[in-house]
C-alpha cells in the first residue's frame, strides 16, 4: 500500500512525532511506503511531494513544528481543486491519504472523502477544539508553555501590586485559559464561550485589592469578547481566508480596567511561544498512538474516519462527525472556575 501525509493549517507540537508514527508503521508493520505533500492542500494542489523513509524521520518524535510545512489556501481554490488532487493522488499512486490538521484541514479531508478519495484524518490542534476526540496533541504542550509563563507572572505582579493580564492562544475555545488558569491559580479566566461583564471584571479586581491582597493575574482567551454595549473592541475585520483578525482584546480590557480600577495593569501576549518547541511526552505519546492507529485504520479499509482518543483508547469516528461542530468549553466546565475566582 503506498500512503500520502499532509499537514495542515497553524503548526502544532507533535506534528513531526505523527508523521514519523506513520512512516514506522506502515514500512516496518505492513511494508507499505508513504509520501509526503508538501505545505498542506497546497502541496497537494501543486505536486509537491517528498519522499518519508525511516530515515527520513530519523529524530523527529521530539521536534517542534512540521517537516512536511504548512499552509493555508483558500477554502474556494480547495473546492475548485477537487479534481487537480485526485489527479495528483492517482499519479503518485496513493491508495490512502492521511491529513493531520484542525477543524479546517479536516473538513476539507471530509469533502474529498465524500468525493471518493479514501482518508483517514488526524486531529491536531493546540485549541483543542475538535469534536468526538477527548484530546488533541498538542494541546497539553501548550496549556505546559501558559502555565510556566502565569507562575512567572505572579511574583512580579506581586511585587508591584498590579495586575497581570495574559493573553492565551483560543480562538473559538478557551481550553488553553481554563486549563492554565486553573493549573497557575488565574484569579479570573475569560473565555470565548462567555462574553464578559467588564464591571463584573472590574469589581472582581477591585475586591482583591480591597480586602488586601497583593495582585490580581487574569488569563484572557484571545477569543473572548465583552458583553454587546459593555466595551468596544476594535474590529480587526477578516483575512483572506475568512479567519476573524483579533486586535488585542487582553490589552484594550487592562486599558478600560486601569481607567475603572486605577489599578495598574501590564499585559501579556503569549502567541505562538505556546505552539513552538518539543512537545510534552503526553503529546508524544498521543501522537504517535494517533499515527499509529490511523496507518492500521488505512491498511484496514476504514476510511473516511478520523482517529480519536475515547477515556485511554485509540477509536475511530466518522470524519463527518467530527467536523459538525466545535468542541467548545461547556458552562459545567467553566464553572468549575468559580471556587478559584476572584
Ligand atoms: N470549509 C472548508 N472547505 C474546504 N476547505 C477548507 C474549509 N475550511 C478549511 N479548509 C482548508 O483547510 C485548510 C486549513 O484550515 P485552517 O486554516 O482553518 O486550519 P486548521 O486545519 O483548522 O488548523 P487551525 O487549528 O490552525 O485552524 C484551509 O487553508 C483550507 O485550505
Ligand atoms: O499562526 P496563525 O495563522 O496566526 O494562527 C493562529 C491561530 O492558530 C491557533 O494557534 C490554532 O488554531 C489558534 O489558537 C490561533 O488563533
Ligand atoms: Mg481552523
Amino acid at each position: 500500500m503506498r500512503i500520502g501525509v499532509l499537514t495542515g493549517g497553524g503548526d502544532c507540537p507533535g506534528l513531526n512525532a505523527v508523521i514519523r508514527s506513520v512512516v514506522r508503521t506502515a514500512t516496518t508493520q505492513y511494508g507499505s511506503s508513504v509520501i509526503g505533500f508538501r505545505d498542506g492542500w497546497r502541496g497537494l494542489l501543486e505536486n509537491r511531494t517528498t519522499p518519508l523513509d525511516v530515515a527520513a524521520v530519523d529524530g523527529l518524535l521530539t521536534r517542534g513544528g512540521t517537516t512536511l510545512g504548512s499552509a493555508r489556501v483558500a477554502p474556494e481554490k480547495l473546492h475548485a481543486g477537487l479534481d487537480d488532487m485526485k489527479t495528483v493522488l492517482a499519479r503518485h499512486g496513493v491508495d490512502v491519504l492521511i491529513p493531520i490538521g484542525g477543524e479546517g484541514t479536516l473538513t476539507a479531508a471530509h469533502l474529498l472523502s465524500e468525493v471518493g478519495v479514501p482518508v483517514v484524518g488526524i486531529p491536531k490542534t493546540i485549541d483543542n477544539d475538535i469534536d468526538c476526540t477527548d484530546l488533541t496533541f498538542g494541546f497539553d504542550t501548550a496549556v505546559s508553555v501558559a502555565t510556566e509563563m502565569i507562575d512567572r507572572l505572579h511574583t512580579t505582579a506581586e511585587s508591584h501590586q498590579r495586575v497581570l493580564l495574559v493573553e492565551v492562544m483560543g480562538r473559538h475555545a478557551g481550553w488553553i485559559a481554563l486549563h492554565a488558569g486553573l493549573a497557575a491559580g488565574a484569579h479570573l479566566t475569560l473565555v470565548p464561550e462567555e462574553p464578559f461583564d467588564v464591571a463584573e471584571v472590574a469589581k472582581i479586581v477591585g475586591d482583591r485589592f480591597a480586602r488586601g491582597d497583593s495582585h490580581v493575574i487574569g488569563v484572557v482567551a484571545e477569543g473572548a469578547s465583552p458583553l454587546p454595549g459593555t466595551m468596544l473592541v476594535r474590529d480587526g475585520g477578516v483575512d483572506e481566508y475568512g479567519h476573524k483578525r483579533f486586535t488585542g482584546v487582553a490589552q484594550q480590557l487592562g486599558e478600560e480596567l486601569e481607567r475603572r480600577t486605577g489599578k495598574e495593569v501590564r499585559t501579556t501576549v503569549l502567541g505562538h511561544v505556546q505552539r513552538g518547541g518539543t512537545p510534552t511526552s503526553f503529546d508524544r505519546v498521543l501522537a504517535t498512538r494517533f499515527g499509529l492507529h490511523a496507518t492500521v485504520a488505512a491498511h484496514d479499509g476504514k476510511v473516511g474516519q478520523m482517529v480519536a482518543l475515547r477515556g485511554t483508547e485509540i477509536e475511530l469516528v466518522p470524519l463527518a462527525d467530527a467536523v459538525a461542530r466545535l468542541k467548545t468549553v461547556t458552562p459545567t466546565r467553566l464553572a468549575e472556575t468559580l471556587a478559584f475566582t476572584g
